[in-house]
């Protein structure tokens, strides 16, 4: 693989395309407007010369230098894999996949997805290629984390799972697990359960949340407590994903406690609006 295209430059998606361009590869990303493409830009930039500071690569404006942000879709033509990390949301991303499906010329190119929790067979169903679609599901901070979900769906090629593994692991030095087309994959099965059932206890007033993260990161090894990791992943996207699940499985653990939804409708997001369970500069 060497010309990579990503589709949405957030925090996501810059991650994965700075670690693309860290790789070596030609990476284009696009973005819905040209304020966004700045941001992403700006965001690869921050990281990548924090990188730089800590001597864990030479040069931040050499490894910029392989990637272009655009916001026109048109230039993913001549792309050989294309992740799609735009926001968790079924309809749009479904659009997407039909245009990228237009747009991408040659039959071998690998359509991905960077979904959380959106089944892969929902995606490849509304393109005409439904045998090249599959997700590659990274982890955040894409830069920071070694794990990647591989999710092919019942009609994915396996030849297509293997060069996607090939990929993440021989070219971005990740680790692949191997998981089924299910809502939520392997780790967020495991881990919405975790964080909802951390915010229903702040909730109802049964611990403060710097107890309860205290508690995790004290008592359980976690990096991070569950309430600061929600502020981290993104409020709108922790209710998406759980939103996904609950339709998937019906299962009361996925359902999305009122003060998360209340959360998400007053734009308290988290880091990336400044306010989340948390206050952050
Ligand atoms: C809520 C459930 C719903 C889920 C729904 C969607 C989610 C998904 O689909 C999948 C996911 O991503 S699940 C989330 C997975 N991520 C985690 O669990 C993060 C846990 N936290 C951590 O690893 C550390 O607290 C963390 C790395 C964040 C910060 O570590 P520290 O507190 O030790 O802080 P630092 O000392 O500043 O950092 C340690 C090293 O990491 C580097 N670093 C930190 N943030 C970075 C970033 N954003 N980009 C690049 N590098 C970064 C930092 O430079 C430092 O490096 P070294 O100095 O070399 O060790
Ligand atoms: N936040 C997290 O910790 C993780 C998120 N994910 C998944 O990655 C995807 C992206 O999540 P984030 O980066 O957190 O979201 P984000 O909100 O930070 O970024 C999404 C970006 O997509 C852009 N966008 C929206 N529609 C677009 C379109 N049609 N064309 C081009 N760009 C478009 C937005 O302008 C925004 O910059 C989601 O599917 C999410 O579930 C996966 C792993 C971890």
């Amino acid at each position: 693989m060497q010309k990579v295209g990503v589709v949405g430059g957030g925090l996501m998606g810059s991650g994965i395309a700075e670690v693309s361009a860290r790789a070596g590869l030609d990476v284009i990303v696009v973005e819905s407007s040209a304020a966004a493409a700045e941001a992403a830009k700006g965001r690869m930039t921050k990281s990548l010369e924090r990188a730089e500071s800590k001597g864990k690569i030479d040069s931040a404006a050499d490894v910029l230098a392989k990637v272009r942000f655009e916001t026109d879709l048109a230039v993913m033509a001549d792309r050989e894999l294309v992740i799609e990390a735009i926001i968790e949301d079924e309809e749009i991303k479904t659009q997407l996949f039909r245009d990228l499906d237009k747009i991408v010329e040659s039959p071998d190119a690998i359509l991905a997805s960077n979904t959380s929790s959106i089944p892969i067979m929902k995606l490849g169903v509304v393109t005409s290629r439904p045998e090249k679609v599959i997700g590659i599901h990274f982890f955040n901070p894409v830069p920071v984390l070694k794990l990647v979900e591989l999710v092919p769906s019942i009609v994915t090629d396996p030849d297509v799972t293997e060069q996607a593994r090939a990929f993440v692991e021989g070219q971005l030095g990740k680790q692949a697990i191997d998981c089924q087309d299910r809502a939520g994959f392997v780790v967020n099965s495991l881990l919405i359960p975790f964080v909802l059932s951390a915010i229903r206890m702040f909730e109802s007033g049964f611990a403060s949340a710097e107890d309860i993260d205290r508690g995790m990161v004290l008592g359980a090894a976690h990096p991070q407590g569950p309430l600061a990791l929600a502020d981290l992943i993104g409020l709108d996207t922790t209710k998406a994903v759980a939103e996904s699940l609950y339709a998937e499985f019906k299962e009361p653990l996925y359902s999305a406690p009122p003060l998360l939804n209340r959360m998400v409708d007053a734009g308290l997001l988290g880091r990336k609006t400044g306010r989340g369970f948390y206050t952050y500069n």
